[in-house]
C-alpha cells in the first residue's frame, strides 16, 4: 500500500489490520485505488484529536462533524467524520475519494487522506486558519471574526474562488460540479486567501434524498432555479451560486434572509432593482471602507451574468475569471432579469417539494448558444 507522506504513516503501520493488503482485498480495493488514495489509521485520527473529544470540534454540517487534530509531526488537520447517510462500501467510498484526492489547487482545500475502517468514514483535509467566510462577512447577527475585509480582500477573494471553479470545472479530470458552493464553504488562510472546501462531497450521498433535500433547503439563497426545480445540475449551477457569493461578499449580507429594508426580497432580487434604477452602490456593505466605484460596479453587472435566468446565459468560469481580472468590456445591453428561486414562504422553507416560486425561463440545455457576454475594449 502507499506509505502515508507525513506523520501517520508509522501509526498506519502499526495499525497493521486495518491496512494490510489481505485486509484491503478482502474488501475488493485493489493496489491501484490504494495507490492513488492516502490512508490514515483510525488509531491515528484517535490520537490526533484526542479521541474525538468535544473540545476539538469545531463544527457540524451536513456532512457530518469537523474536529481538529494534529499529527504526529504537528501538522494541524480538519477531520471529517462522515454522517451514518455516507456509509457505502469501502471499495465505493475510496473510489469516490480519488477523484478529490487528484485535486491540488492554491485555492481549493487539500484532501490528505481518509479512514474506511469499520463502519468509519472520515476524510482528512489541510486546517486553514482562518474560519470561513461567512464568519467574517455575513451579517447573520453574528459577525463572529474580528477580521474585516476592504474592497481589495474582497474583490482578491471573487477573483480567487472564481480561479479554483474554473480549476474543478475545466482543468480537471474528470471535472467536479461543486454543488454547493456558498460562504460557510469557503474557508480562509493564514492570509485570507480562499480555500473552496466540501468539493466532490455529494457524491459520497448519492441516493440519500432525505439528505439532499435538507442541504438543498439549508442553501436556498443560492440554488440556481433550473436545479432547485427540476434537479438539473450542471457547472452552470455552480456559476449561478458564484454570483450570489459575489453579491454577498459585497454587501456583506446573507443571500438566504430575504428580508431586506422591510421588504421581502431575496438579495439577489434587490441587488437587481437597484441596477434598475441605478443605484446598484446602496447595495455595498458599510463596513468595507473606500473603494473603486466602477470595480465594484463591475463585480455586481460579473454576478448577473452568472445569474442569468437562462443557464447558457451564463458565463463559465474561466470567463469569469476573466471578466474579474481583465480590463475586457462587459456587455451588459445583453443581461436579462436574473433567474431567482424562492420557497413560497420565504428562503428558509423546506425541501424541493413545497410550492416554489421562480424566474427559470428555461433549464438547462447544452446546445450551444452562442451567448457574447463580454468583448474586447477597443484599446
Ligand atoms: N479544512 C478545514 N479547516 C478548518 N476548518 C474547517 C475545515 N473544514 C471545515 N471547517 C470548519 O468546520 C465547520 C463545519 O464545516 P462543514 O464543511 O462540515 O459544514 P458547513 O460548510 O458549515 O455546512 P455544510 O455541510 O452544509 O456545507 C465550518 O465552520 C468550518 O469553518
Amino acid at each position: 500500500m502507499k506509505c502515508c507522506c507525513f506523520g501517520a504513516a508509522a501509526a498506519d503501520r502499526e495499525d497493521g489490520a486495518a491496512t494490510s493488503s489481505r485486509a484491503w482485498a478482502h474488501h475488493g480495493v485493489d493496489g491501484d485505488l490504494l495507490r492513488d488514495v492516502n490512508h490514515i489509521s483510525y488509531n491515528t485520527l484517535r490520537s490526533a484529536t484526542d479521541d474525538f473529544d468535544f473540545r476539538k470540534k469545531i463544527g457540524r454540517g451536513g456532512f457530518g462533524t469537523v474536529y481538529k487534530g494534529t499529527l504526529r509531526d504537528g501538522r494541524e488537520i480538519a477531520v471529517k467524520a462522515l454522517s451514518v447517510h455516507s456509509k457505502q462500501g469501502v471499495r465505493e467510498f475510496l473510489n469516490e475519494i480519488r477523484a478529490m484526492a487528484k485535486v491540488k489547487h492554491p485555492n481549493l482545500v487539500e484532501l490528505i487522506g481518509c479512514c474506511a475502517q469499520g463502519s468509519n468514514r472520515i476524510l482528512v483535509y489541510e486546517f486553514v486558519e482562518n474560519n470561513s467566510l461567512d464568519h467574517c462577512l455575513l451579517d447573520l447577527g453574528s459577525r463572529s471574526s474580528n477580521i474585516r475585509l476592504n474592497w481589495g480582500k474582497r474583490a482578491a477573494i471573487c477573483l480567487e474562488i472564481a480561479r479554483g471553479l474554473a480549476y474543478l470545472h475545466e482543468e480537471l479530470v474528470p471535472h467536479i460540479v461543486h454543488r454547493d458552493i456558498k460562504a460557510s464553504n469557503i474557508l480562509l488562510d493564514r492570509e485570507l486567501n480562499p480555500k473552496i472546501g466540501d468539493f466532490g462531497l455529494a457524491k459520497l450521498f448519492p441516493d440519500d434524498i432525505t439528505h439532499i433535500s435538507t442541504r438543498i433547503a439549508g442553501t436556498t439563497g443560492y440554488l440556481a432555479p433550473e436545479y432547485a426545480l427540476g434537479g438539473q445540475l450542471t457547472k452552470k449551477a455552480d456559476v449561478y451560486s458564484f454570483g450570489i457569493l459575489v453579491l454577498e461578499i459585497i454587501s456583506g449580507r446573507s443571500s438566504s434572509r430575504a428580508s431586506w429594508g422591510g421588504t421581502q426580497k431575496l438579495l439577489l432580487e434587490q441587488a437587481w432593482q437597484l441596477y434598475e434604477e441605478g443605484s446598484l452602490l446602496e447595495l455595498v456593505d458599510t463596513e468595507m471602507g473606500e473603494f473603486d466605484e466602477e470595480a465594484v460596479v463591475r463585480h455586481m453587472k460579473v454576478a448577473f451574468f452568472c445569474t442569468q435566468a437562462t443557464a447558457n446565459r451564463r458565463p463559465s468560469m474561466s470567463q469569469v475569471v476573466e471578466m474579474l481580472s481583465t480590463s475586457i468590456r462587459l456587455n451588459d445591453k445583453l443581461l436579462t432579469a436574473p433567474g431567482f428561486f424562492q420557497d413560497s414562504d420565504g428562503v428558509s422553507a423546506g425541501g424541493p417539494s413545497v410550492n416554489k416560486r421562480s424566474t427559470a425561463q428555461s433549464s438547462d440545455n447544452h446546445s450551444s448558444v452562442p451567448v457574447t457576454i463580454t468583448e474586447v475594449a477597443p484599446r
